[in-house]
């Protein structure tokens, strides 16, 4: 099957680095504010270095393209200290797997490369043929990591800037797609206790769940999007981000009130929004923009976009075209995100550009 080693390698990179961010998050969390303000945790360093690593051991030859960079670290020898001892802490239970992946990393200072490893500039189309670069957000939607909520570890490997492959683990998402959605506080849930899972796609193979472990790879279930129609559209489920700031609530209420849907939306931090639909738990996601200069990162959506289209979904911008993974490490060509199954996509769009041109 194409694209076996990279799927075995990203499943256990990820499946490894949630072992280190449920273990942080059981702790008291605090975090360090970055030049834009965001938040970024001992989680977000440790998960970027151990996937990084295993990235670099499988593939060298690949480029990276990653979120943080470990200056903060270099800094500080304290925050430094602690992400050290998480990462060291953090190995799957079964040797073959963990060794498959490099094995535990030997340093403080390959800690810090491994991290420094995901500053690779972006991979423009010109002269693009072949060239493989891996998309990682170590920890997507920190502030709900921050707040207890829903959070995920999201690679994806894009390939001529186009992506090919997809994983999200989402540790708070439960496995049992008729359970609740825990949005607030779900970290005292772990392992074992029904909550937890790697949903992965690759191109033309179809979208997967599996249950999170921590140890090899485990058997997966092929998993759809719930087929709505334009008649049903009344009681699809939306869903959108916690924060007001990364997505205008107001105009989603909006376009949920045109088009006649009865319930609330879910709110939900992450790409377990992307995981929410690809699992049929939620049917709609909209992440219409707040600002008229912020540029939709690749790190944030290229797994989700995957992992949405082989369940069935469709992924566009606002105006709904499809995103141009070939900007480098931003969406800039696109604005905002809406993503909805085949049956009510033209719908969907069509009320969302309404709303935005009133
Ligand atoms: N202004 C603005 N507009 C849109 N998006 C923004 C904005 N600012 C930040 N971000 C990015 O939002 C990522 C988290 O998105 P979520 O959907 O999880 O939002 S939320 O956590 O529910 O608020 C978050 O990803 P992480 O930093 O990995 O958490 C940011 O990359
Ligand atoms: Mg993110
Ligand atoms: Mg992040
Ligand atoms: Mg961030």
């Amino acid at each position: 099957m194409p694209y076996e080693t990279e799927l075995r390698t990203a499943l256990l990179a990820l499946q490894r680095a949630s072992l280190l961010t449920r273990r942080v998050a059981l702790t008291t969390l605090s975090s360090v504010t970055k030049s834009d303000r965001s938040p970024v945790t001992v989680g977000d360093f440790g998960a970027q270095a151990l996937v990084i690593s295993a990235l670099r051991h499988a593939f060298p030859d690949d480029a990276i393209v990653a979120e943080e960079d470990a200056a903060a670290l270099r800094d500080n020898e304290a925050l430094r200290g602690k992400v050290w001892d998480y990462v060291q802490g953090a190995g799957l239970s079964d040797e073959g797997a963990e060794s498959s992946i490099g094995g535990p990393l030997k340093s403080e200072r390959d800690m810090l490369d491994a991290i420094d490893g995901g500053a690779s500039e972006g991979f423009a189309s010109a002269g693009s043929q072949g060239r493989r670069v891996w998309a990682l957000d170590p920890i997507d939607g920190t502030k709900g990591f921050l707040r207890g909520g829903q959070y995920a570890i999201a690679l994806a490997l894009l390939v001529d800037a186009k992506p090919v492959l997809g994983v999200l683990a989402c540790p708070n998402l439960p496995q049992d797609a008729s359970a609740p959605i825990p949005t607030e506080h779900a970290h005292e849930k772990g392992e074992g206790e029904g909550y937890g899972v790697l949903v992965s796609a690759v191109a033309g193979q179809g979208t997967t769940v599996r249950v999170l472990g921590s140890g090899g790879v485990a058997e997966g279930k092929p998993t759809k999007m719930r087929e709505v129609g334009e008649a049903q559209i009344g009681s699809a489920v939306f869903c959108e981000s916690v924060e007001s700031g990364h997505s205008s609530h107001d105009h989603h209420a909006l376009i949920t009130q045109k088009l006649g849907v009865t319930s609330s939306p879910v709110r939900m931090d992450s790409q377990a929004k992307y995981a929410s639909l690809a699992m049929g738990l939620a049917d709609v996601y909209l992440r219409l923009p707040v600002s008229a200069s912020y540029q939709e990162k690749i790190w944030d959506h290229a797994a989700g976009e995957i992992v949405v289209k082989e369940a069935g979904g469709m992924v566009g911008d606002v105006q709904g075209r499809p995103l141009d993974w070939a900007q480098g490490r931003t969406l800039k060509e696109n604005k905002g995100v809406v993503v909805a199954g085949k049956g009510v996509w033209d719908m969907v769009i069509s009320a969302v550009k309404d709303v935005l041109a009133a």
